[in-house]
């Protein structure tokens, strides 16, 4: 079986995937959009993209393209600890004061903000794809005053050393990742149920509509652990809602009552699916 993941090797979501994942394919793809691209199309049957950060919160990109550019069912949840280091070419001479450029994806630089900002103020604080191509840009530069920011494995796989270890604003640091997949049926039915996400919109000038959907969840005892808005980018102050709920097999019933029940209001629901979550113990 073939997985799609956000590379190139090295990343965070290729780490995760290969501990899922490890007898299966690991196809690379440059940049969030393009992975779940090439699952939406069938391009290939599963991928991994990440979804949330402890410390800076929702992936805007993956979230934004799953609701407004697919319709793909989530398989599975990945939670892995996240480490950021500093990386730099081997044998280089320049101080971390005097580095210029800091390349990394947004959410490993927002992760790292504490860090850049009393050590490299100098730098240039420069987004990729991921922190893996961050790793590649550096290891594949002439310039020695520049580094990424990435995992232990971006270190070994593009040759650089770890100038500084562990520079996250906060030890306990994770990231969620989605297994996401065009064919819902790939779920493994062996693996419990323990969460469920999906999005809805609500009609305009309906009064209290927020307040009513979530309503439908609450009266049933459904256990919301995360609701987010996002603009529909419609309209200025125009928005969706994703939330995820924490619940067994047996609330799918009621689950699926609360849905009718938004869509009864007038509200339109988009699924994401029901799914387990791995834990992924320090890498
Ligand atoms: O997978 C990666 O390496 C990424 O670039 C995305 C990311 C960034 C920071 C934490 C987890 C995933």
């Amino acid at each position: 079986m073939k997985v799609a993941y956000l590379g190139p090797k090295g990343s965070f979501t290729h780490s995760a995937t290969q501990e899922y994942f490890s007898n299966a394919e690991l196809v690379s793809y440059g940049s969030i959009p393009a992975c779940i691209k090439a699952v939406a199309q069938g391009e290939i049957p599963i991928g991994v993209v990440p979804i949330e950060n402890t410390i800076e919160g929702t992936v805007n990109l993956t979230l934004d393209y799953l609701y407004h550019k697919a319709d793909l069912a989530i398989l599975g949840e990945l939670v892995m600890p996240i480490s950021q280091q500093l990386l730099m070419k081997k044998d280089r001479s320049v101080e971390l004061a005097k580095l210029t450029k800091v390349y990394s994806h947004p959410q490993a630089l927002a992760q790292s903000q504490e860090f850049i900002a009393e050590y490299l103020p100098e730098a240039r604080v420069i987004a990729t794809d991921s922190t893996s191509l961050a790793a590649e840009m550096v290891a594949n530069s002439h310039d020695d005053s520049v580094a990424a920011i990435g995992p232990v494995a971006c270190g070994q796989e593009y040759d650089l050393e770890i100038v500084k270890a562990d520079i996250q604003d906060i030890s306990h640091n994770k990231t969620r990742f989605w297994i996401i997949s065009n064919q819902a049926n790939l779920r493994n039915d062996s693996e419990s149920i323990e969460k469920a996400s999906l999005c809805f919109i609500m009609p305009n000038n309906l009064p209290g509509a927020l307040q009513k959907a979530l309503t439908a969840f609450s009266w049933r005892e459904l256990n919301l652990n995360k609701i987010e808005s996002r603009p529909l980018k419609t309209t200025l102050g125009e928005y969706f809602f994703l939330i995820d709920i924490v619940l067994e097999a047996n609330q799918l019933p009621l689950l699926a009552n609360a849905m009718e029940e938004i869509q009864y209001l007038g509200g339109q629901v988009k699924q994401f699916g029901c799914y387990h979550v791995h834990r992924i113990k320090g890498l």
